[in-house]
């Protein structure tokens, strides 16, 4: 996979080199690419933004400088442009495996009161396009997102984690929260690890995980159950 994020505090986008994606680009797996969208303006003070037509607060992020840099970029079918915004569909682990499924991914990021709208519809002319919003809280630009979305997919991506099973029973996989863990010692500040889990029954072991799983997302996020099957004695049993 290749992905391309175009900012214009491209510094921002540093983490990108470390832990996860600095993995998987040592694979092979992942060619990451960040920009400084200024290098698309050609004006002494390399100008992004001007004010919004219909006045009002704030700055719009010009279209030129995103449709050079698609055009360098060589955005085509082939690609999937995300614009990260406050007013897209809501990032979700079924959208992270969606887009672990493509060949290039391109972040458009936004500052100040948002892009152009005709970056994004000119986008759809030439692309697969995706606006997507991390949650329903305003950040100062969409950079943090695409650090997010990029953590969230690259991680899925076949042959990057090293242990693969350490993707299932993930929190949001299959819709309920992950159960607690424990480790060395076994007993710390007068808090023990639960009995079950020292007992070697495996049975009894993935029983009370469940059951916790269960508990948790009952308590925590009553939302996701509806979409979860979950019996009515599960909840009984792991709330009694
Ligand atoms: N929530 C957001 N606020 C500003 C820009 C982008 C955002 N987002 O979630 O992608």
């Amino acid at each position: 996979m290749r992905i391309d994020v175009l900012s214009i505090f491209p510094d921002y986008l540093a983490p990108l080199e470390l832990s996860l994606p600095g993995k998987a680009r040592a694979k092979g797996l992942l060619e990451l690419h960040v920009h400084d969208l200024r290098q698309w303006t050609h004006d002494r003070h390399n100008t992004t933004d001007d004010t919004p037509y219909g006045g009002g607060a704030g700055m719009v992020m010009k279209p030129e400088p995103f449709g050079e840099a698609f055009d360098e970029l060589g955005v085509d079918e082939r690609t999937t442009v995300i614009f990260t915004t406050p007013s897209g569909e809501r990032f979700t682990q079924a959208l992270a495996h969606e887009l672990s499924t493509r060949e290039r991914l391109v972040f458009a990021c936004g500052r100040y009161e948002g892009i152009d709208q005709r970056v994004i519809d000119h986008a759809r002319e030439r692309a697969e396009v995706r606006e997507v919003s991390l949650g329903d809280y305003v950040l100062n630009g969409g950079e943090v997102a695409a650090l997010a979305i990029t953590e969230a997919v690259v991680r899925l991506i076949p042959g990057f984690m090293g242990n693969p099973d350490s993707l299932v029973e993930e929190s949001h996989e299959d819709g309920l929260l992950e159960y607690p863990v424990y480790t060395k010692p076994q007993e710390w500040r007068g808090h023990d690890v639960p009995e079950v889990l020292l007992s070697g029954d495996h049975g009894k072991i993935a029983a009370w995980r469940h059951d916790q799983r269960v508990r948790r997302t009952t308590e925590r996020r009553p939302d996701l159950l509806a979409a979860t099957v979950v019996g009515e004695w599960e909840i009984e049993r792991a709330t009694a």
